[in-house]
C-alpha cells in the first residue's frame, strides 16, 4: 500500500524485518530518562574516543539502520516508477500529483511520511488470556454471518461486540503509553506546580485509559463496557494522540486490526500454548517499555476451528493469490 512493495510470503521478508529491528530500536531510543544525552544535549560533542560514549556507537548503528529502512524501499518504488510501473501505491499517488521531478525537501518530505506509514501498526489481541471475550465474539460472529464466508468491513455495524474488543484492546493496552512528548510553549501552574517554559511534558496515556474511576476493574479486558446504555469513553479519542499532530493514520489502523480481529476470531481457535508434555502455560503477561510498547511474546496455539473453517482460510489464497515478491530487487539497493 505504501511501497507498492510484495513480500515473500513463505519466508521472513527481509524488508518487515528491518522495519521491525528499526522500530524496535526507536523504542528503546526513545525510553524517557534511559539516554543521558537527551537531558544533557552538550554531551553530543564528547569525542568518541572518550571512555563510557558506547552510546554514540549505539546511536549511529541505530541510525544506519533506520536510514536503511526508510531509504530502501522509497529506492525500489523509484526504480519501479522509472521502469514504467505505477502500481497504485502512496508513493506512486506522490509521484502523481508532483510530477516526476520532486525536489530534494519533498523527496526527503516523502521518505520519512512513507516510513512512518509503512512502520504504524499494533499488536493484535491476547486472547489466551480471556477465553471468555473469544467465546463471546465468536457467537456473535456465528450468528450474524453465519459459517459460510469471512466477515467484511461492511458487517461492522452488526458486530458491536467485535468492535468493542478493537476499541478495549486499545485501552487495555494502549499503544503508544505516554503518548508522544510534547514542550510547554509558556510558563503554567496546575495544581501547584509550576510548568516552566520549554519544559518537555509526557502525557499519561496508560493512566487515562486505567483509571478505574473511568474503566471500573482497568486490568480486565471487558469489551462490554462500551456496550449498552451507559458506555464507557471511547479510549481512542487519546490513544492516537491528540491536537494538531494527532495520529493521522488512526481510522486506517482502526480498520484494519477491526478486519484482522475479525476474521481472526471467525476462523482460528486460539488458546493457551502446551509444554513438552502436553500442559497448558499460563501466559505471563510483560509489556516492553518504551514511546511504542507491546506485549512480550507467549506461547500461544492458534488453530483452525474446524474443517470447514480451515476451507475459508485456504480460499483467500485462491481468491488473492500471491504475487512475484519484489524480495530480490530489494537485496540488490545499497544505502
Ligand atoms: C494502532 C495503531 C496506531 C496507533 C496506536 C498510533 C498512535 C499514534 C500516536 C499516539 C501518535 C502521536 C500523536 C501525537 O503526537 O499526539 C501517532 C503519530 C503518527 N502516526 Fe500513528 N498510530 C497507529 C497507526 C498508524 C498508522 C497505520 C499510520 C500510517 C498509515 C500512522 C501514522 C502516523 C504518523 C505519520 C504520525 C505522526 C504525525 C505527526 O507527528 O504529525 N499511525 N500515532
Amino acid at each position: 500500500m505504501v511501497y507498492g512493495y510484495t513480500i515473500d510470503p513463505h519466508k521472513i521478508d527481509p524488508l518487515v524485518s528491518i522495519a521491525d529491528e528499526a522500530l524496535e530500536q526507536f523504542a528503546d531510543a526513545t525510553v524517557p530518562g534511559a539516554w543521558l544525552v537527551d537531558i544533557i544535549p552538550a554531551l553530543k560533542y564528547v569525542p568518541e574516543w572518550m571512555p563510557g560514549t558506547g552510546w554514540k556507537q549505539t546511536g549511529l548503528k541505530w541510525r544506519a539502520k533506520l536510514m536503511e529502512a526508510a531509504g530502501k524501499p522509497l529506492k525500489l518504488a523509484q526504480n519501479k516508477i522509472a521502469r514504467g510501473d505505477r502500481t497504485k501505491s502512496f508513493v506512486t499517488e506522490f509521484y502523481d500529483n508532483s510530477g516526476d521531478e520532486i525536489s530534494a525537501e519533498d523527496e526527503a518530505a516523502l521518505k520519512w511520511v512513507s516510513l512512518s506509514m509503512y512502520a504504524g501498526g499494533a499488536d493484535t489481541v491476547p486472547m489466551t488470556l480471556f477465553p471468555e471475550v473469544q467465546l463471546k465474539a465468536r457467537e456473535e460472529i456465528d450468528r450474524v454471518i453465519g459459517t459460510g464466508r469471512l466477515p467484511t468491513y461492511t458487517d461492522k455495524d452488526n458486530l458491536p461486540y467485535v468492535t468493542a474488543i478493537v476499541t478495549e484492546a486499545a485501552r487495555w493496552h494502549p499503544v503508544a503509553p505516554m503518548g508522544v512528548p510534547r514542550a510547554t510553549i509558556a510558563d503554567d501552574v496546575i495544581n501547584g506546580y509550576f510548568i516552566p517554559k520549554g519544559a518537555v511534558v509526557l502525557p499519561n496515556v496508560w493512566w487515562f485509559t486505567h483509571d478505574p474511576a473511568v474503566y471500573p476493574d482497568p486490568m480486565k479486558f471487558n469489551p462490554s463496557r462500551y456496550l449498552g446504555p451507559n458506555p464507557a469513553p471511547d479510549p481512542t479519542d487519546f490513544t492516537f494522540g491528540y491536537g494538531r499532530r494527532i495520529c493521522p493514520g488512526r481510522h486506517l489502523a482502526t480498520a484494519s486490526i477491526w478486519l484482522t480481529v475479525a476474521r481472526s476470531l471467525a476462523v482460528f481457535k486460539i488458546s493457551k500454548g502446551l509444554d513438552e508434555n502436553g500442559r497448558e502455560i499460563e501466559p505471563e503477561l510483560g509489556f516492553s517499555p518504551g514511546i511504542i510498547s507491546r506485549v512480550e511474546p507467549f506461547k500461544a496455539t492458534i488453530k483452525p476451528r474446524s474443517p470447514q473453517h480451515e476451507a475459508l482460510i485456504c480460499q483467500v489464497e485462491k481468491l488473492h493469490p500471491w504475487e512475484e515478491s519484489d524480495v530480490d530487487e530489494l537485496r540488490k539497493i545499497v544505502i
